[in-house]
């Protein structure tokens, strides 16, 4: 209740004080009525069309906006636009591009609720998560902002006095495509990066969620960024298929499924682009018997239901050591039971419904065939109606935790992307390192232990770009995220990504006179 006079009540405010597409900030009312392309500095209808989408407030099932997706010659005209500014902008030295990210890290920071709160409308997460979000966000561009003046190449010395350098140079016009369970972040790793070293970008965020990138694009142009540098064109599949294969465009950097990603990876290996990919997975978490009972609960349940379990690296394949299983599990379902589950802007809500219908029947769908398979549910998994009448036709379902789980069940071997925790028993640590491993997927992985020997040995075993110790699911942008195997390859934060996101040009230098063959 508290959030949602405070929501309505900053509503008017940000109507006279910023261009914020909103009728009202409260669950039940959110409209969006302007345009949802950005180009040229501006939000633009645009010029051609390949169909319409409508897009949702999952907590109340209500559309909220219907937009038009992005037709081949509008895609032509945001990249020609992002080439125009990216000759303005390669330009500039990385202390002028740190200046301009610093700004719209600064912004972010200031409209940190706003920008939350759409999210949360458009995604179904609550705002308390929501805002976790918008912090990694503008602390990236931070990040980003801070390694742009200290981006450069080497001198190296060669004989007779002369000597090569090398310059790190930007790509070009680079292509974002994002999934949804993370709109406004997933545009901030992404942009931050590209345009710290010099390039443009040109955003398509998923039809499910194409509200808060909008904002990003309005903040980057009030923050100092040349007209064109970061566009948005909105659509599904078929915009996003103009973009990759763009004969303009030098790099994609994509956020989605592995069916996805390797379509993606085929249309630029056409053109000879290169790819980031951030891929699906299905992650172990660990959990030895000498850990840290509290926090190995804690968790399994930030590894298993945030953002409605909707999220790529989570651990869902519980693994825990025979002797504490009883007692770790009895705590885990006791929490479980507790997580508050309802109208994701009020204050107190820690689970929101899902991102969409189709989505909801889906997940119900891993839950029942998983009990058909011989899984026990020891709670949740099934449809959750709230008492708030505005509520009842929005895509609620009640975290579950199964047990009785074997390796070859559809529950432990594919990725549900809803709140679904697997636990699985193991004996020694070899066994269970061998049973982590058996996957396809290699995103994250996590260990729960008391022995620092193991802990580092596990870690060192585990077939996973993003390795947790005693944690799970905390994403400080200084550390480099990504996947292994089909979870995909390339990196998004750290300062691994400039490499990503630049090339090198090699300079050979002669000071003395041409040898020559002939
Ligand atoms: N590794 C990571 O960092 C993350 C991975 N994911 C993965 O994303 C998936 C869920 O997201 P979804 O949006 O359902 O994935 P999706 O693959 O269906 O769509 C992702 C994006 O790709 C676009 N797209 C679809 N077909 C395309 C094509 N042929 N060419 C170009 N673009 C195309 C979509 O419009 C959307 O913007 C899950 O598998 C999840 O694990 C989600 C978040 C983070």
């Amino acid at each position: 209740m508290l959030l949602r006079a405070r929501s309505a009540a900053l509503a008017p405010l940000l109507r006279t004080l910023r261009p914020v597409p909103v009728a009202a900030m409260s669950t039940g009312t959110f409209v969006v009525s302007q345009p949802l392309n950005y180009r040229g500095g501006a939000r633009v209808e645009p010029a051609d069309a390949s169909g319409t989408e409508k897009a949702f407030e999952p907590a109340t099932g209500r559309v909220i906006a219907t937009f038009t997706c992005s037709g081949e010659k509008e895609v032509n005209l945001a990249v020609a636009d992002a080439k125009a500014a990216f000759k303005i902008w390669r330009q500039k030295s990385g202390m002028e591009r740190c200046r301009i990210l610093l700004e719209a890290a600064r912004i972010i920071r200031e409209r940190k609720d706003e920008i939350a709160t759409v999210e949360t409308i458009n995604n179904g997460k609550s705002i308390f998560e929501a805002r976790w979000d918008i912090d990694t966000s503008w602390q990236c561009l931070e990040y980003y902002a801070g390694l742009a003046g200290s981006m450069a190449g080497e001198h190296i010395q060669l004989p007779g006095g002369s000597f090569g350098y090398t310059r790190r140079e930007p790509l070009g016009v680079c292509v974002g495509i994002g999934a949804w369970n993370y709109p406004f972040q997933i545009a901030c790793w992404k942009s931050a990066p590209a345009l710290a070293c010099g390039n443009a970008m040109v955003f398509k965020p998923s039809p499910f969620t194409p509200v808060s990138v909008l904002l990003l694009a309005e903040i980057y142009t009030e923050a100092g960024v040349p007209p064109g540098l970061f566009n948005v064109v909105q659509g599904g599949a078929a915009t996003g298929q103009f973009l990759c294969q763009h004969p303009d465009v030098a790099k994609v950097s994509f956020t989605g499924s592995v069916p996805t990603g390797s379509k993606i990876m085929e249309t630029a290996a056409k053109g000879i682009k290169s790819v980031t990919l951030e891929l699906g997975g299905k992650s172990p978490l660990i959990i030895f018997s000498d850990c840290d009972m509290e926090n190995a609960v804690k968790g399994a349940l930030m590894a298993n239901f945030l953002t409605q379990g909707e999220v790529c690296c989570n651990g869902t394949r519980v693994f825990v050591q025979k002797e504490i299983l009883d007692e770790f599990t009895r705590e885990v379902v006791k929490r479980t039971e507790k997580i508050k589950i309802g109208d994701p802007l009020l204050e107190d809500t820690r689970m929101g419904p899902l991102i969409n219908r189709p989505h909801l029947q889906r997940v119900l769908g891993f839950v029942k065939l998983a009990k058909e398979q011989g899984a026990k549910v020891l709670c949740g998994g099934d449809v959750h109606v709230p008492e708030d009448p505005k509520l009842k036709d929005g895509y609620y379902m009640r975290p579950c935790v199964l047990t009785n789980c074997r390796d070859d069940m559809t529950c432990v071997k594919e990725e549900i992307f809803g709140p679904v925790m697997s636990i699985l028993p193991f004996d020694t640590e070899a066994e269970v390192l061998e049973r982590a491993n058996d996957t396809t997927f290699g995103l994250a992985a996590g260990v729960f232990t008391r022995d620092i020997q193991r802990a580092h040995r596990v870690v060192a075993e585990l077939q996973a770009g993003m390795c947790f110790i005693n944690n799970y699911n905390v994403s400080p942008v200084e550390l480099p995220f990504g996947g292994y195997k089909k979870s995909g390859f390339g990196r998004e934060n750290g300062r691994v990504t400039v490499e990503y996101y630049s090339q090198l040009k090699t300079v050979c230098v002669e000071m003395g006179d041409v040898e020559s063959a002939f």
